[in-house]
């Protein structure tokens, strides 16, 4: 491994990254930074977790000169949380350069983002709807600038973004670098994406999995009807610092949510019904640990780097390998450790034999804990919380109280009464959850057969507003088909 000084990274943007605490390049950022340095467009792929942000954004902030005020860069991201995320990275590379981002996104006020693109932001970061919006109102002019970042390429293109895209990146320069990037790349969308690029170079890591290896993946067979409380002795159990849980629609989000909040446990989710800020509200919630369980659609599946994130459950099958691999990619990023957890119908075990062959993964099959085993866990954490209070010496107000009980009390009952209610078990608030009809693998469909999967104009990021238990992704194509990940 290089660092970052080998690499012929200049100096402000050095003193950054140390501050960021990185310390040596990853692979992509070691082998795609030279290359984007001399000029030349990248479809780049490497593992969920392994820094593609800054393997584009390093190149950008070099590139940008910054005696000129008009815009010079701009990253295509597939949803809101992205844009936002992928410009505050670039900010703090850009900390001593003074250079500026601003993520421009559906749902925010327009006058706002007219009013913050007068302010002339050298880079912008945006979903394709919001960023042509701009284009049409003649608020955002990309005549000048010299590069164009896809980030989850295949991802935006996939969605019925092309025309989109095609129409933002007419408006940029035909002499600009195009860099694309992303964990997956299936084939046909790399040859899609080679229409708008110049003789790209083809940066792909060499690893023998298409998920990133600090991520241990299992799965159990759970029926539809038990999943609900599965998973909460499963979070019990396997007591996460934060976790995402993926639902298949908005009203399983919803309901997931909900239910996990009756059982006491501290969890928000986040789809695309909701609205702007109630969408940052729950992302910052999670990012500050305010609720440590997020329950999600594929929303947050692509390029969402929230660190802590110990667990990831697949509380519904995704819908293809590529769902799988960045839904999985929540945890075990910049070379820590993670957990996948997929819940699998009897009738999909198919699928996610698929999942695993497509993926090149081992996922394991466990038995689910018993009752016995989740009480057992409880108690243990139930312990331990009482132990650190001790040392901690935390107690004093109480101690008078704690007296008149002993009076009339025996001590082993008293301390297993408190244990009790420490380990409140929460089984007896009811649950109920819709049912999900199972997902069949269909026949493989060629991609971009028919009309692209679309939704009406200016919603189409993050699959704007769909009706209850509809799929936060319109109808996408089925994609189990062997070797689609490549
Ligand atoms: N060289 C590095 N050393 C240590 N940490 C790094 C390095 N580069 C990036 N990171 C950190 O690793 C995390 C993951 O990076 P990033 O989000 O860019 O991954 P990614 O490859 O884009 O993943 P995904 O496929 O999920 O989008 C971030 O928190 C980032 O700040
Ligand atoms: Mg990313």
């Amino acid at each position: 491994m290089k660092t970052f000084d080998q690499l012929g990274i200049s100096g402000p943007i050095q003193r950054a990254i140390t501050d960021m605490g990185f310390e040596e390049a990853s692979p992509i950022q070691e082998k795609a930074i030279p290359v984007a340095l001399t000029g030349k467009d990248i479809i780049g792929q490497a593992q969920t977790g392994t820094g593609k942000t800054a393997a584009f954004a390093i190149p950008i902030l070099e590139k940008v000169d910054t005696s000129k005020e008009h815009v010079q860069a701009i990253v295509i991201a597939p949803t809101r949380e992205l844009a936002i995320q992928v410009s505050e990275e670039i900010n703090r590379l850009a900390k001593y350069m003074g250079i500026r981002a601003l993520p421009i996104y559906g749902g925010q006020s327009i006058d706002r983002q007219i009013q913050a693109l007068k302010k002339r932001p050298h880079i912008i970061t945006g979903t394709p709807g919001r960023l042509l919006d701009h284009i049409q109102r003649r608020t955002l002019r990309l005549d000048r600038i010299s590069m164009a970042v896809l980030d989850e390429a295949d991802e935006m293109l996939d969605m019925g973004f092309l025309e989109d895209i095609e129409r933002i990146l007419k408006e940029t320069p035909e002499n600009k670098q195009t860099l694309l990037f992303s964990a997956t790349m299936p084939k046909p969308i790399q040859n899609l994406a080679e229409k708008f690029m110049r003789n790209p170079e083809h940066l792909q890591m060499k690893a023998k999995e298409v998920t990133a290896p600090t991520v241990q993946q299992v799965y159990y067979e759970v029926n539809e009807r038990d999943k609900f409380d599965v998973l909460c002795r499963l979070l019990d159990v396997d007591n996460p610092e934060l976790a995402v849980i993926f639902g298949r629609t908005k009203r399983r989000v919803d309901e997931l949510s909900d239910g996990l909040n009756k059982r006491g446990y501290l969890a928000d989710g986040l789809h695309g019904d909701l609205n702007q800020r109630q969408r940052d509200v729950v992302m910052s919630k999670f990012r500050e640990g305010n609720i440590d369980i997020l329950v999600a659609t594929d929303v947050a599946a692509r390029g969402i780097d929230v660190s802590g994130v110990t667990h990831v459950y697949n509380f519904d099958i995704p819908q293809d390998p590529e769902s799988y691999v960045h839904r999985i990619g929540r945890t075990g990023r910049a070379g820590k450790k993670g957990l996948a957890i997929t819940f699998v119908t009897p009738r999909e075990i198919g699928q996610i034999r698929s999942i695993e062959k497509a993926s090149k993964g081992n996922i394991q099959r466990k038995t689910v804990p018993t009752v016995a085993e989740a009480m057992e866990s409880k108690q243990r954490m139930a312990m331990e919380k009482m132990v650190q209070l001790v040392e901690e010496q935390q107690y004093a107000p109480f101690k008078e109280t704690a007296s008149e009980l002993l009076d009339r009390y025996d001590s082993i009952t008293l301390v297993s009464v408190a244990l009790k209610m420490l380990t409140k078990d929460e089984k007896d608030v009811p649950v109920q959850l819709t049912a999900e009809a199972p997902r069949f693998a269909s026949k493989p469909k060629l991609k971009f057969e028919g009309k692209p999967r679309r939704n009406h104009k200016g919603n189409k990021e993050s699959a704007g507003k769909g009706g209850k238990g509809k799929y936060d992704k319109s109808s996408r194509n089925s994609r189990y088909k062997e070797g689609i990940l490549k």
